[in-house]
């Protein structure tokens, strides 16, 4: 997939109006505070991306709306994306018709690198957790619903161990959250499988060392139900179902080791990387054609090995951009200031 024309309005603190681009990696330099990561949340979110955090944010300070265009050349053909947000939510559009975040995983979309993913090793296992449910949306409509429709009857089976309700009704609540959950560790269990080897490959290419990847599941799908059974006495005294996909975990070893305790920050940032990697692969794969990638602050924390591995992937593919406050070498360059780019 290639990004041909960009357009924006009123987003966060850019100015320019419209970007055109060609294919291949593009350098974004400026200085601190300029707009470089703005640039790259507003591209990730115009190829269908999801944020953390509302999108009213994201609008421009003292104005209503913000507006994104982007054009991109795809196998299916031209598509045009267009996204409006501000107090009234957030409305999109493929080619014109009104569509669901759900329609625009049907793209390969953009993969967005970021000096913040050191988390998904440093963080707690919510950060890991919601790492693969998103990976998992973009792949599967069907994790999409079952991921919501389990948050719902776990809020609701939740309400009734603290007393808020009666605890007749939770024998209906434990038959449906053990036939959505065990179906969510399945799929999470295929994505791991597939992601292992692409992770490990990637890394093999930044640095050395073995990483490896496992689920840490707080029960089987097969033993989901028993274990809401047998365990309730437990649950009622935390007020709390301590049971299924919400409480597992993803384990990062780096040579056996668990990441999240003993990697050093440049590891951690190597181990997020590859994982990012892992991801642009795997859709890729999915999709027949390559995701954008998109890079922010391309140099933060990474060793020259390692800014060497990424450029060269990045060079490699259709369509990468790389912000950062120098130019890496060879690459087109767009700068940008106070919010306004020019090449
Ligand atoms: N909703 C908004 N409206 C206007 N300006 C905003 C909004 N949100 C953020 N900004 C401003 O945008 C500016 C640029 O931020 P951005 O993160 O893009 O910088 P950057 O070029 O990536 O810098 P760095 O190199 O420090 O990471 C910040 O000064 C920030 O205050």
């Amino acid at each position: 997939m290639r990004l041909l024309r960009f357009r924006q309005r009123h987003f966060r603190n850019l100015r320019s109006s419209e970007l055109t681009l060609a294919g291949g990696p593009l350098a974004v330099v400026g200085a601190n505070a300029q707009g470089k990561t703005n640039l790259l949340e507003a591209l990730y979110l115009a190829l269908g991306g999801e944020v953390r955090g509302a999108l009213s944010e994201r609008v421009r300070f003292g104005e209503r709306e913000a507006q994104l265009f982007a054009e991109a050349e795809t196998e299916l053909g031209r598509v045009r994306f267009e996204h409006r947000f501000g107090p009234a939510g957030r409305e999109v559009k493929v080619n014109e018709a009104p569509a669901s975040l759900r329609e625009l995983a049907e793209y390969p979309g953009a993969v967005w690198v970021r000096p913040e993913d050191t988390a998904l090793v440093l963080g707690g296992p919510e950060e890991r957790r919601r790492w693969m449910d998103l990976l998992l949306t973009r792949f599967s409509a069907r994790y999409r619903s079952l991921l919501s429709a389990y948050e719902r009857a776990l809020r609701q089976r939740n309400a009734l161990l603290k007393g808020q309700g009666r605890l007749a009704g939770l024998a209906a609540w434990n038959q449906k959250l053990a036939t959505y959950g065990s179906e969510i560790l399945q799929l999470r269990r295929r994505l791991l499988t597939r992601l292992e080897p692409l992770a490990q490959e990637a890394y093999r290419e930044l640095a050395p060392g073995t990483l490896e990847l496992a689920l840490r599941e707080t029960v089987t799908p097969e033993g989901y139900l028993e274990a809401l059974e047998t365990h309730l006495q437990e649950e009622l005294e935390r007020g709390a179902t301590l049971f299924g996909p919400h409480r597992d975990d993803l384990k990062l070893l780096l040579n056996g080791l668990e990441a999240p305790q003993f990697a050093s920050r440049g590891e951690a940032r190597a181990i997020a990387l590859a994982l990012r990697l892992a991801e642009h692969r795997l859709l890729w794969t999915h999709h027949g054609e390559a995701p954008v990638l998109l890079v922010d602050d391309f140099t933060a924390e990474l060793d020259a090995r390692r800014r060497t591995a990424l450029l060269a992937y990045a060079q490699a593919l259709p369509q990468a951009i790389l912000t950062g406050t120098d130019p890496p070498e060879g690459l087109p360059v767009v700068h940008i200031e106070g919010g306004v780019w020019h090449t």
